[in-house]
């Protein structure tokens, strides 16, 4: 097993995407999140952050009957009502989409399961985090078929728990071999969520975020941090990057913050955090 690589902007920092004179929102990069219902400050917190990470476009496609909770309290993220599965598969299948999402308060449900199946099925980049990943609780390789593109899984200690069937341990040498072994198991990145977020790449690679700011431990941090992941992923950085990008930036962000940090406090901070890692001028 390769030694795992401290995370620090040094690995991915000259891959930071940057808008030019000729960008227009479509070539920055469009998010598409699936938003759930009835819990939908979950996928609201996941677009806030995706947008404030750079995107062009982000949009959340929601449930007809979630429309209006949407679209009351989001102006620059784009909200797409569906009706059903068909007109849900032509936002997903839309060609200038970017990077897809689907997991924050989502559900666990068999419908959950299927838009994760249309979202792989795409080749696009794909986000699974929370819902969507206790879905596929125990068959790993459900997904293993399926994921065919850059992909990356956000499990936290009960997801990685329910979705590989084992108990992420407490040492970290440890859990750093459980991450390698369940990423080159599944076939995509395994960015096991903690004090020290582990990201393995299933070729081996490792890369191992320093402890995190404690005040992360709160709803919805999660959810931000996979916000950024799709965007980054959207304006086309190599998911292992992504992966390990947004990680220092979510803990940047919420050391930034201090003290009684809660989680709609962090997309807000992103710009300053992402100023900090320009090329200066
Ligand atoms: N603002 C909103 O709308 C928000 C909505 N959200 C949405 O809510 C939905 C439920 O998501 P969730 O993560 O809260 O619960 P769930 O997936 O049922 O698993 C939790 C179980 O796993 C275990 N566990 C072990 N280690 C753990 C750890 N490190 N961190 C956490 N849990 C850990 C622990 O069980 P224990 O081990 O304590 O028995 C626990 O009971 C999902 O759609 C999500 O997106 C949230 O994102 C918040 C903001
Ligand atoms: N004690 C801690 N110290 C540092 N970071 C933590 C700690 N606990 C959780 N985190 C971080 O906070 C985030 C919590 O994510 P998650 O458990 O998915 O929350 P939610 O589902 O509510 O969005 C993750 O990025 C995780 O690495």
């Amino acid at each position: 097993m390769t030694e795992p690589q401290i995370n620090h902007p040094a690995l991915w920092q000259s891959l930071l995407p940057q808008p030019n004179a000729v960008s227009h929102k479509y070539t920055r990069g469009y998010v598409l999140i699936q938003g759930g219902y009835p819990v939908t400050g979950a996928a609201r917190l996941a677009a806030m952050a995706a947008a404030r990470s750079g995107a062009g476009i982000t949009a959340i496609a929601v449930p007809a009957i979630a429309f209006p909770i949407y679209a009351s309290q989001l102006l620059s993220i784009v909200v797409k009502p569906y009706s059903d599965d068909s007109s849900l598969q032509a936002l997903i299948n839309d060609n200038r989409v970017g990077a897809l999402l689907i997991g924050p308060g989502a559900s666990v449900s068999d419908s959950t399961r299927l838009t994760a199946f249309s979202m792989l099925k795409t080749t696009k980049p794909v986000v699974i985090d929370a819902d969507a990943l206790t879905v596929f609780a125990g068959k790993p390789e459900r997904l293993r078929k399926s994921i065919l593109a850059p992909c990356v899984l956000t499990p936290h200690d009960g997801e990685f728990k329910t979705l590989f069937n084992l108990q992420p341990a407490n040492v970290l040498e440890q859990r750093i071999k459980q991450a390698q072994l369940a990423a080159a198991s599944v076939g995509c990145i395994v960015l096991l969520k903690g004090s020290q977020t582990i990201i393995a790449d299933p070729d081996g690679r490792v890369i191992l975020n320093q402890p995190a700011p404690p005040t992360l431990a709160t709803a919805g941090a999660g959810d931000v941090l996979a916000g950024i992941i799709t965007s980054l992923l959207a304006q086309e950085m190599p998911a292992l990057e992504a992966a390990a990008a947004a990680t220092w930036i979510h803990a940047e962000a919420a050391r930034l913050c201090g003290v009684g940090m809660i989680a709609d406090d962090l997309p807000e901070l992103i710009p300053t955090i992402l100023q900090g890692l320009m090329p200066s001028e």
